[in-house]
Order: structure tokens, then sequence, then C-alpha cells
């Protein structure tokens, strides 16, 4: 063997020793979500994307990468939107002031109709753009369509007393049908939280939180996955930002008078999802880019976690969850 032929072949038994190294750790990421595809293939997973936590573009290009990819890894991905900072824009051009009372949108008539663009003709429609550039997966629908969300007056008690809202919702039936259509036909369903009235003769704003954590219970999913603009739930917000990893139902449920704004129907809908058959209510920042992917599909897990009671109020064991 000559000199050069003898260098060549030191420098080729070199790379392919750097390739090796550089090579494992990627492949390690692979191997560590092999339990977890295995784990959640062909189960429902319910998606909230918070209106806080489609910062920007980049951010909402992730997340739409993100929920393709669970599609391709055979899970079942359903989108629920929101959209509140939008809305409050609009409303605000409009020259319609935003209130709250109850942490829920006081919604007059004619910010019904602002409310219902925004959410389905603007947010609905940029997700549903930026799920289709990667193949014609995705399927955008209000709750209106195919009777998918029914909903009555909400009227909250505040102070004891009733109080008057306007065309806020409270969910009174799920009809998953049009879903479930979607997602045999291998679609990514996006639905924006708009609800009709059992007449048809108009519709409610609903929750967004709410509404995802309702589609959730119906759709008998194993997780509901809150996206929203901070890391989950804080022990003693706004004094401490101390992430609570993971609670049961019942801790839940203590802790729910002391929460404030935002987290309230976050929480309130963790709770209903894990008391009526979901396996997982998670709450995880949408600031993080790919934080759906960490969360389903590595050991560690991010932000918040509820679960049932025990073992038995759930559709699955609990052993070896992330977020331990
Ligand atoms: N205990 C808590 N832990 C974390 N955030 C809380 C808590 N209590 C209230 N919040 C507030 O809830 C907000 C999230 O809710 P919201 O603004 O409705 O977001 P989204 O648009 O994602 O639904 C946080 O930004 C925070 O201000
Ligand atoms: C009744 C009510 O308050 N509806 C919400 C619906 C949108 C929403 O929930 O958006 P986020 O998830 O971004 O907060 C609203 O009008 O703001």
């Amino acid at each position: 063997m000559s000199e050069t032929e003898e260098t060549k072949e030191t420098k080729a038994t070199k790379a392919a020793g750097a390739r090796k190294h550089t090579a494992l750790p990627k492949a390690q990421i692979l191997i560590e979500a092999l339990p977890w595809l295995t784990r959640h293939n062909g189960k429902t997973v319910v998606i909230k994307f918070g209106g806080n936590a489609m910062i920007d573009d980049d951010l909402k290009a992730a997340f739409a990468q993100d929920v393709v990819f669970l599609h391709h890894a055979g899970l079942k991905p359903v989108v629920v939107h929101g959209g509140g900072p939008q809305i409050s824009k609009a409303l605000d051009r409009h020259g319609i002031v935003s209130e709250f009372k109850a942490g829920l949108r006081v919604t007059t008539e004619d910010a019904m109709d602002v409310v219902r663009m925004v959410l389905a003709g603007q947010v609905q429609r940029e997700l549903v753009g930026l799920l289709n550039q990667h193949g014609p997966l995705a399927v955008g629908i209000t709750g209106e369509d195919a009777h998918t969300i029914t909903a009555t007056k909400h009227q909250p008690r505040i102070e004891g007393e009733l109080v008057d809202i306007g065309r806020v919702g409270e969910i009174t039936e799920i009809d998953t049908g049009a879903i479930e259509a979607l997602l045999a036909d291998g679609r990514i369903p996006v639905v924006s939280s708009i609800a009709r009235s059992q007449d048809d003769s108009h519709v409610y704003n609903v929750n967004a939180d709410t509404a995802a954590a309702a589609l959730a219970a119906a759709l008998d999913a194993e997780t509901l996955m809150v996206l929203t603009d901070v890391e989950g739930l804080y022990e003693d917000w706004p004094h401490s930002d101390e992430v609570i990893s993971r609670l049961t139902a019942t801790e839940l449920e203590k802790l729910l008078p002391e929460l404030a704004s935002g987290m309230v129907p976050k929480m309130e809908g963790c709770l209903h999802a894990v008391r009526n058959g979901v396996h997982t209510a998670r709450v995880i920042d949408g600031r993080v880019q790919h934080s759906i992917l960490l969360e389903i599909f590595t050991d560690e897990g991010i932000g918040t976690m509820v679960m049932a009671d025990k073992e038995g109020d759930t559709k699955g064991d609990t052993e070896g969850e992330n977020n331990s």
C-alpha cells in the first residue's frame, strides 16, 4: 500500500468514526421515542392551541410540523384553536370594547359577528393553511358544522348573582360524527370554538379550552394537550414560577378556587376531561418550539399533567408516564 493510499484509508476510518459519533445522539432520540410511538399509535389527541401561544410565524409553523408529525406517526390529532388576543384586536378595530366577566368575553350580538369572523375566517384559515403545506390533511370546521357543538346560553354566577354576558355558550351536546369521519378519512380536523343553538337560530361564543376539553371527552381521546403562554400551572402564581409537574383530579379540584384568569377554564377543562375518560390532560408551554413532540415522544415530559385519581378511573395504566 502506498503512503497516500494509507493516509486516505486512515482518513476514511476517522471520518466513519466521527459520523458514528455524531449520528448516535440522533438515533438515541429516535429510539427514546419508540415506546411512546407504540403506546400512542392509533390514539386520538386533542390539542388546544391558545391565541396567546400563537406568538410568531416560526412558532405557528413549528406547531403545524408537530401536528403533521403526530399524524404520520399514527396518532389522530384534533386541533381546537383559540384566538382571544386576535378577537380583542379586531373588536378594537370595530370600536367595540372588550370586557371579560368570570374569565369569559361579554359577547354582544355585534361582538359575536366579529368573534365568528376572526375564529372561523382568520385564525382557523391560517392554521389550516399551515398544516396543508405538508399535504392535503387539514379540514377546518366550527362547532356549528354537522351539530358538532350545541350550546345553551351561559349565565355565570358572580358573588351569588346570575350575570348576563350575552352570546356566550354553555355546551349541552357534542356530536363527534363529523370529526370522526374526517379522522377515518386520514384528515386533521381543525375546530373553532363556536357553537350552534339547539334550534340553529343563532350561534354562541364558547371558551376554546372548554370546547377542547368537551371534545376530548366526547371523542374518548387519550390525551388533551393545552398549549399556552406559560410553562404550565404555577403553584403560587403570580408570586412564584414553580410549575406543578403532575397532579391528580382530586388535587386539582382542591386548587381550582384559588386559580385566576385564563387558568380557570384550562384547569376546569383538564378536570372535566380526566373525569370523563381522557387518560391525561396536560398544560404545556406553546412558546417552546416543538413542545408537542417533546411532550409526546420524550421521556422527560414538560408542563403540567393531570391524571385521574386511581388507575380504575383512567383508560390505561399510568406506569412509565412521562412528566414523572
Ligand atoms: N396558576 C397559574 N399558573 C399559570 N398561569 C396562570 C395561573 N393563574 C393564572 N394564570 C394566567 O393564565 C394565562 C393563560 O391563559 P390565557 O391568557 O387565557 O391563555 P390562552 O390564550 O393560551 O388560552 C397565563 O398567561 C397567566 O397569566
Ligand atoms: C367566551 C369566550 O371568552 N370565548 C373566547 C374564545 C376564544 C378563546 O378562548 O381563545 P383563547 O384560547 O386564545 O383564550 C373569547 O372570545 O376570547
